[in-house]
């Protein structure tokens, strides 16, 4: 099995492409291939198939009312712990430098399906790689137990959930534990939790505990509920925020009825795995 290694602020996957939509790939092998001593090591796994030879993918064309050839390629998500996600943020740009790099794509804007739908994606021959990641869709408050402690957040749907908690406590030094506990009421899918210090004007710090994969060094569509969040906090809507995390830098751009995300996406290696 060929694959690829990349990763968009240390958000990292392996990519597997499948260009036959021949790879059988069970939750167990996920794990074993995500595994960072006994596999490749990643936070998640991005399957790359054409759309057209994917029923799922036809399936998401449809609901959106997208025809069918409008999107090649379908982002095949999955985390480290083998279960399967709607959108990733980070991994959609890495994919899309994938394309690019492997020349199954043209540098500029394209599109990929994801299953959250259709997703934007614009980049050069190198350079940052930007997602238009639609409309952040805002819930109310919920609460998480980190560390010990509870805190409020603001309830985001970006396609996957996400529960972000702007606090005072400085998050660089916080423990986040094996799983923040959540309401079940609210994620009965499990949620995404980002703790998020405002440190300037449209400037935060975010970490992030990612539903099936722990703690990640960053988090694409974490860093927009952060933004979305923090822009609440601050009495503010639309603009550029900026977004440190553990891996790096990401600009999240909350517009009128969409929300962008740009930033590194980088491949580092490519292999065969043999004993997995
Ligand atoms: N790292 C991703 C999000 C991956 C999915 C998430 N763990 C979930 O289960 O929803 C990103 O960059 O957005």
């Amino acid at each position: 099995m060929r694959f690829v290694k990349g990763h968009g602020t240390e958000n990292d996957f392996v990519i597997l492409p499948d260009l036959d939509a021949g790879l059988d790939l069970p939750a167990s092998l996920v794990a074993r291939l995500c595994d960072r001593r006994a596999g490749v090591g990643a936070d998640g796994i991005l399957r790359v198939v054409p759309a057209k030879l994917s029923p799922e993918a036809g399936e998401i064309l449809d609901r959106e009312g997208t025809p069918r050839g409008g999107a090649e390629w379908f982002m095949d998500y999955r985390n480290s712990d083998g279960g399967l996600a709607e959108m990733c943020g980070n991994g959609v740009r890495v994919f899309a430098r994938y394309l690019v790099d492997s020349g199954l794509a043209e540098p500029g804007e394209f599109d990929i399906v994801t299953r959250a739908g259709v997703r934007r994606v614009s980049l050069g021959r190198t350079g940052d790689v930007s997602v238009d990641m639609g409309a952040p869709r805002v819930g109310g408050e919920s609460r998480a137990t980190v560390g010990g402690a509870e805190y409020t957040g603001l309830v985001v749907d970006m396609g996957n959930p996400h529960l972000a908690c702007v606090t005072g406590d400085p998050v660089g030094l916080m423990d986040l534990g094996p799983q923040p506990g959540f309401d079940p009421a609210v994620f009965p899918a499990g949620v995404n939790v980002e703790m998020v210090n405002l440190v300037g004007e449209r400037r935060i710090v975010m970490r992030v505990h990612e539903r099936g994969s722990g703690e990640t060094r960053s988090c694409g569509t974490g860093t927009v509920a952060a933004a979305v969040a923090a822009a609440r906090f601050a009495g503010e809507r639309d603009g550029a925020w900026i977004v440190e995390v553990p891996g790096g830098r990401l600009t999240v751009t909350l517009g009128e009825g969409t929300s962008f995300l740009a930033g590194p996406a980088v491949l580092v290696a490519s292999g065969e795995v043999t004993g997995l």
